[in-house]
């Protein structure tokens, strides 16, 4: 969640041989799971027989314990796709995202994680804290792993360079679901000031992701907290490139 999965989805159905859901269906960890599977196909796009089917629900990852094992009942072949960020700019974007639906827009509020939870009354991190949580990626890596072999099923994109390169990581997508390369410089505008990049079809129609809610100012953190928060991740991030054999240097 808050990696930069929107943009990934979008960027990917670019692709011919790539099909979409457009909602998050969140049928594995959801009261909806009870429907069964045919519930879970109707809310699928229609696809040709050479075209992959994808969907995103960033709480998956979140709900691993539950998720990865019916995913596995379901399909033991399906491919899995995580995409992270540094855990200290994705606990303030969501801590953000969070502000913003409950209309506490006061910058200081946000700035200061005051009312999230994230730091408790003796200035230390709240683990339990759903900011914080989903951003401890180490804890939940394994449980996929151990389902969805690393390389063959199971690959980690870089939030960072996606933004940054948003080519290279894509084609690196393409190999791992088995797709022909097609997606190139000419799918993606950067448009302006903005840091972000849009996503153009191959008949030239743009599509940004909306300003309001993707891409949105970061405040800048309080030093003590960014310091605390820092400190609290360091050996959950060494431990997550261990898992997933890769240095995202977030440190
Ligand atoms: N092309 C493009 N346009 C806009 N935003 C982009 C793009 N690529 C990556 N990002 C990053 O995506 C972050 C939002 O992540 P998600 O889409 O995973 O959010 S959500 O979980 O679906 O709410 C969003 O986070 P914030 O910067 O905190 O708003 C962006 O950093």
């Amino acid at each position: 969640m808050k990696c930069g999965t929107r943009a990934l989805i979008n960027s990917l159905a670019l692709h011919p041989d790539v099909v979409t859901a457009e909602h998050e269906v969140g049928y594995f960890v959801g009261r909806n799971y009870d429907r069964g599977l045919e519930w879970y196909r109707s809310q699928m796009p229609t696809s040709r027989q050479n075209q992959i089917t994808i969907e995103k629900t960033p709480n998956y990852f979140i709900k691993s314990a539950v998720a990865a094992p019916r995913i596995h009942a379901m399909n033991a072949s399906t491919k899995i796709i995580l995409i992270v960020r540094d855990p200290v700019a994705r606990a303030v974007s969501d801590w953000l995202q969070f502000c913003r639906k409950f209309n506490q827009t006061h910058i200081e509020t946000c700035r200061t994680f005051e009312g999230s939870g994230i730091l408790a009354a003796n200035g230390h991190i709240n683990p339990k804290c759903a900011q914080i949580r989903r951003s401890s990626y180490a804890l939940e890596v394994d449980k996929w792993t151990t389902l969805f072999p690393l390389h063959t099923q199971f690959h980690v994109v870089s939030g960072e360079k996606l933004v940054l390169d948003p080519v290279s990581e894509l084609k690196k997508v393409e190999s791992f679901l088995g797709l022909r390369q097609h997606i190139t410089e000419r799918n993606i505008a950067f448009e302006g000031k903005r840091r972000f990049f849009c996503m153009v079809s191959d008949d030239g129609e743009k599509r940004c992701l909306k300003p309001s809610s993707k891409g949105v100012k970061h405040p800048d953190l309080i030093p003590h907290v960014e310091a605390t928060l820092r400190a609290y991740f360091k050996q959950l991030n060494q431990r997550f490139y261990r898992q997933v054999g890769q240095d995202f240097g977030w440190d």
